[in-house]
C-alpha cells in the first residue's frame, strides 16, 4: 500500500499581534467570504476593511493573550490523529492546512509533495459544512489541484462533513454533562448552542447546508446527552451589514434573562477548538452582557480540542473514508444539487435576477463606502482620492 496521509484543514488566526492586518487581509481577500459583483473589487476592499477593522480585532486578541491558539491546538489535535492511527496500525502523516494563515494550505501541499504522500484523506475540522469555510478551502484545492497536474497521482478523498459522528456527538455530551453537574441543580441549567452565523443569503440563495446541518447536530448532541434540560440554539459572530442567520446569540441572551433564567451553560458549536470566539467573545463580551442582564451563572463548556473520545472518532472517520467509496473536490463542493458558489458560473445580460441582485449589491457598497466615510472620517473615497 502506498504511503499515507490526512490533511487536516482550518481557517488558522494571527500568532502575534503583527499579524492580525495581514490575516485580516487575507480572510477578506476570499470570495467565500465576501460576495463581490467584481473580482477587481475584492482585494481594494479586503484591504480597505482589513485596515479598519485591524485596531479592534487586535485589541480582541490582545485579551486572549496577544495571538490565537488556533495553530498550537491544531497542531496538537494533528499528532493525537497520528498516534490514534498508529494505535489502529494505521502508518500515517497527519498535515496542517490552514486557509488565511500559517501554515497555509500551500505548505501543507508542499510537504505532501516532499513526502510523496500516494493515498490522502482530506479532513476538514469544521463539523459541519459552510461554503464560508470548508467550501472555500475545497475550492482552494480545486485550484491547487488544477495548477499541478503532478497532483493527479495522488489518490485521495475528502469528507465535506461529519457533524452526525457518534464519537463525536459523545464526547460534547461528556463535555456538557460535566459542566451541568457543576451546577447546584444541573437539571434546571438551561444548554445554550452558541454557533458560529453566516449571512442569511449563503443558506437562502446560495443553498449553504450550513444551518441544516447545525440544526441537525444540536438534535443529536441533545438526544445523545439524554437529560431532560431546556435547550437554545442562536448565532454568534456578526460582521458586517447585511442579515446573518437568527436569533443572533445576544439578543437571546438578553431574552432568556427576561424571562427569569438564572443559570446558563453555552456550547460553541460550529468549531471544534478554542479560538477568539470562544475565549474572547463568549467569555469575555457575552458572559458581561449576560450578567448584567441578570443571568447568575454563566458556565462555558470547553471545546474538544484533543479530547480523547473525539480524536479516535476522527480517527475512525479517517479509516473508514480509506475503504469507502472516494469523493472528489468537485463532488464536496457541491454536496447538494443547489449549492452555487461563488462566482455565478454565467453572467446574462439584461434585467434579470442576477443584475438586479448585483445592482443591489453594488448600491449597499456605495452606502457602506459613504458610512464609512461618516464614521470615520476616513474610508474608500479618501482611499481612492475622491475625498
Ligand atoms: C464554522 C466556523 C466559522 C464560520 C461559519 C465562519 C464564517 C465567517 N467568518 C467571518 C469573519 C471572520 N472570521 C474570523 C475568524 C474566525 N472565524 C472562524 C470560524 C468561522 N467563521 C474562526 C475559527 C476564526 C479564527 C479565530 C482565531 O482564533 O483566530 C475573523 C477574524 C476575527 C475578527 O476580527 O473577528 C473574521 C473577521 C465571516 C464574514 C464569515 C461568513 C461569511
Ligand atoms: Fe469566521
Ligand atoms: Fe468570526
Amino acid at each position: 500500500m502506498g504511503r499515507f496521509g490526512v490533511l487536516l484543514l482550518n481557517l488558522g488566526g494571527p500568532d502575534q499581534l503583527e499579524d492580525v492586518r495581514p490575516f485580516l487581509f487575507n480572510l477578506f481577500s476570499d470570495p467565500e467570504i465576501i460576495r463581490l459583483p467584481f473580482p477587481w473589487l475584492q482585494r481594494p476592499l479586503a484591504w480597505l476593511i482589513s485596515t479598519t477593522r485591524a485596531q479592534k480585532s487586535q485589541e480582541n486578541y490582545r485579551q486572549i493573550g496577544g495571538g490565537s491558539p488556533l495553530r498550537r491546538i491544531t497542531e496538537e489535535q494533528a499528532q493525537a490523529l497520528q498516534a490514534q492511527l498508529q494505535n489502529k496500525g494505521h502508518e500515517a502523516n497527519v498535515y496542517v492546512g490552514m486557509r488565511y494563515w500559517h501554515p497555509y494550505t500551500e505548505e501543507a501541499i508542499a510537504r505532501i509533495k516532499r513526502d510523496h504522500v500516494e493515498r490522502l484523506v482530506i479532513l476538514p475540522l469544521y463539523p459541519h459544512f459552510s461554503i464560508s469555510t470548508s467550501g472555500s478551502s475545497f475550492r482552494l484545492l480545486e485550484q491547487i489541484w488544477h495548477e499541478d497536474p503532478s497532483l493527479a497521482q495522488i489518490d485521495y478523498t475528502a469528507i465535506p462533513s461529519w457533524y452526525d459522528r457518534p464519537g463525536y456527538l459523545q464526547a460534547m455530551a461528556d463535555l456538557i454533562a460535566t459542566e451541568l453537574d457543576r451546577f447546584p441543580e444541573p437539571d434546571k441549567v438551561h444548554v445554550f448552542f452558541s454557533a458560529h452565523g453566516v449571512p442569511v443569503s449563503y443558506v437562502e440563495e446560495a443553498g449553504d447546508p450550513y444551518q441544516r446541518e447545525i440544526e441537525g447536530c444540536v438534535a443529536l448532541i441533545m438526544q445523545t446527552l439524554n437529560r431532560p434540560n431546556p435547550h437554545v440554539l442562536a448565532y454568534q459572530s456578526r460582521v458586517g451589514p447585511v442579515e446573518w442567520l437568527q436569533p443572533y446569540t445576544d439578543d437571546a441572551l438578553k431574552e432568556l434573562a427576561e424571562q427569569g433564567v438564572k443559570d446558563l451553560a453555552v456550547v460553541p458549536i460550529s468549531f471544534v477548538s478554542e479560538h477568539i470566539e470562544t475565549l474572547q467573545e463568549i467569555d469575555m463580551e457575552y458572559r458581561e452582557l449576560a450578567e448584567e442582564a441578570g443571568i447568575e451563572n454563566f458556565h462555558r463548556v470547553p471545546a474538544l480540542n484533543t479530547h480523547p473520545g473525539f480524536i479516535d472518532d476522527l480517527a475512525n472517520l479517517v479509516v473508514e473514508a480509506l475503504d469507502a467509496p472516494h469523493l472528489k473536490l468537485a463532488q464536496v463542493m457541491h454536496p447538494e444539487k443547489q449549492v452555487k458558489m461563488y462566482p455565478p458560473e454565467r453572467w446574462e445580460w439584461g434585467m434579470t435576477i442576477s443584475a438586479e441582485v448585483w445592482n443591489g449589491r453594488l448600491a449597499m457598497l456605495g452606502i457602506l463606502a459613504v458610512l464609512l466615510e461618516l464614521f470615520m472620517g476616513r474610508g474608500p473615497l479618501h482611499a481612492i482620492g475622491l475625498l
